[in-house]
């Protein structure tokens, strides 16, 4: 467990002096009254041609509205790209230090109104709590970096490092308008990042059972993906006089089969061995010897992660079958069954891999495969003691969030717009500062999300210190014991 100081040491700040990140009461209000707000515009992403354009377009004039000052700063450049998405150019004084970038998005999954408990998209506050759509994933970011700058420049605030704020508008839907045009757009003025933030991962609370404390885990990748369609023809007919097997049948035994048998653990070769490791003394005895002897536990080790569903999903690759389709009267048996799948790749793993792993357990010629689309997981950012964007955030973490001891790499078991920025940088870093335990994570995409008022401060305080952090002129420590 490392808990001390790492990468960034020395002196801060020469010149101008630190802002405090102390808000008043009036301005605590008016944050989350501005949290409030951006809930209540529905901008729902359905499909990748079907969204609440209205909502898209409103929300741009809302940001205009509760952050006068991001709009009217002259070292602040606003740009529209792909109709709905916001690009930020902050623009530093020091041109010699490279450019970061704080990623987030406002578009939000569909909530039907019946399951909650408070209207998703009313952003009511009850009992410390601001409820709807959008207040975890991810309006909180969105409005969290726009109000940090937005009080940083009151405070008459200017960056020594330029950085771009990128704020997508179709993430739930795989980000090809927004934040890949803005790639495109950066990619084409010659601007390489130092890093990027993004969505991806939290301060994890009460996922591994029998670990007490909270961690906070950096994602420095994310698992790969493929789209399947699995179809299989056969003769349709009557069905008084039924053939032995039908296309239906065929089709449900192939993905039965799929189901039964698990991609293999892939445990010994990911990331979440290094995080138990980080993690191995914050558990009571005996799980600390256990983690700290990996060479002799590990198969005891990855059989334990298989038992919850979220950290199975980070030791091997998973395939979740999401729709079914065949037949379309009682007395026909059709000729045509598909079934539709998402699978998530595990990053030891590749797309060709996997698909072969598939076909070898259908193990079925007549069924026949349709990729529909596929990527392989993420490339795996660095998070040594030279990683600038890595140590900054521990940096920001260990001074927003003393309680919190460790700090670890992780995967993310989902994908995010940080996805199209490989082009820019090799430093992505999926993090969001706030607190998440597992009953948030199925409000994520489920129902009653909700975020608390105190959260979102710390979260705008989280920004408000990364972004004057970052202004560092520090090399990471190994190159000061060169000197
Ligand atoms: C060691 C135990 C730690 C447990 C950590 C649990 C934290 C889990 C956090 C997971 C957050 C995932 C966020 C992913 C965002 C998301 O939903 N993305 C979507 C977006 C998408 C939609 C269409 C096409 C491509 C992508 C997705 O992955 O489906
Ligand atoms: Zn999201
Ligand atoms: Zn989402």
């Amino acid at each position: 467990t490392v808990s001390r100081p790492m990468g960034l040491r020395g002196k801060q700040q020469q010149g101008t002096s630190r802002i405090p990140s102390q808000f008043h009461k009036e301005e605590r209000v008016a944050m989350k009254e501005a949290l409030k707000g951006a809930i209540q515009i529905p901008t729902v992403s359905f499909s990748p041609k079907e969204s609440n354009t209205t909502a898209l377009a409103e929300f741009g004039e809302y940001i205009r509205k509760v952050f006068p000052t991001v709009f009217s700063t002259s070292c602040v450049q606003h740009e529209v790209v792909g109709e709905y998405s916001h690009l930020f150019t902050v623009q530093g004084l020091d041109p010699s230090l490279q450019p970061y970038m704080l990623l987030a998005h406002f578009d939000v999954v569909p909530a039907s109104e019946e399951d909650w408990e408070v209207p998703p998209f009313s952003g009511l506050e009850r009992d410390g709590f601001i409820y709807g759509r959008g207040t975890l994933d991810n309006k909180n970011s969105v409005m969290a970096i726009l109000q940090a700058l937005e009080l940083l420049l009151i405070r008459n605030y200017i960056p020594r490092r330029s950085f771009f704020i990128a704020l997508g508008h179709d993430e739930e839907v795989s980000g090809m308008n927004g934040a890949q045009k803005i790639s495109a757009l950066l990619q084409a003025r010659g601007i390489q990042l130092a890093f990027l933030v993004d969505e991806g991962s939290f301060i994890v609370d009460g996922f591994i059972p029998s670990l007490k404390k909270p961690f906070a885990m950096i994602s420095v990748s994310e698992k790969g993906a493929i789209n399947l369609m699995l179809q299989v023809n056969m003769t349709p007919g009557h069905s008084s006089a039924p053939p032995k097997e039908t296309s239906i049948g065929i089709l449900a035994a192939a993905v039965s089969r799929l189901e039964q048998a698990p991609m293999p653990n892939m445990f010994g070769s990911g990331s979440l061995k290094t995080t138990l490791q980080h993690l191995a003394n914050e558990f009571p005895f005996p799980t600390n010897l256990i983690l700290s002897n990996l060479w002799l536990f590990q198969p005891l080790v990855s059989r334990m992660m298989e038992r919850n569903y979220v950290t199975n999903a980070m030791v091997r690759t998973t395939i979740a079958l999401t729709m079914f389709n065949a037949g379309v009267k009682v007395n026909v048996i059709p000729s045509t069954a598909q079934a539709t799948m998402n699978i998530r790749i595990h990053p030891a793993q590749t797309v060709q891999e996997v698909l072969e792993l598939v076909k070898n357990i259908v193990a079925d010629d007549r069924v026949q495969f349709h990729v529909l689309s596929a990527f392989d997981s993420l490339p795996v950012s660095p998070s040594d003691d030279q990683a600038l964007g890595y140590q900054l955030l521990h940096q920001t973490i260990r001074s927003v969030f003393p309680e919190v001891s460790v700090v670890t790499p992780g995967i993310c078991i989902g994908n995010t717009d940080s996805r199209h920025f490989t082009n820019l940088t090799t430093g992505i870093y999926r993090f969001n500062p706030l607190y998440l335990q597992p009953q948030d994570f199925s409000s994520v995409h489920g129902i009653n999300e909700k975020i608390s008022v105190q959260a979102y401060e710390t979260q705008v305080k989280f920004i408000f210190e990364l972004i004057q952090n970052a202004d560092t002129y520090q090399r990471p420590v190994s190159d000061l014991h060169e000197l």
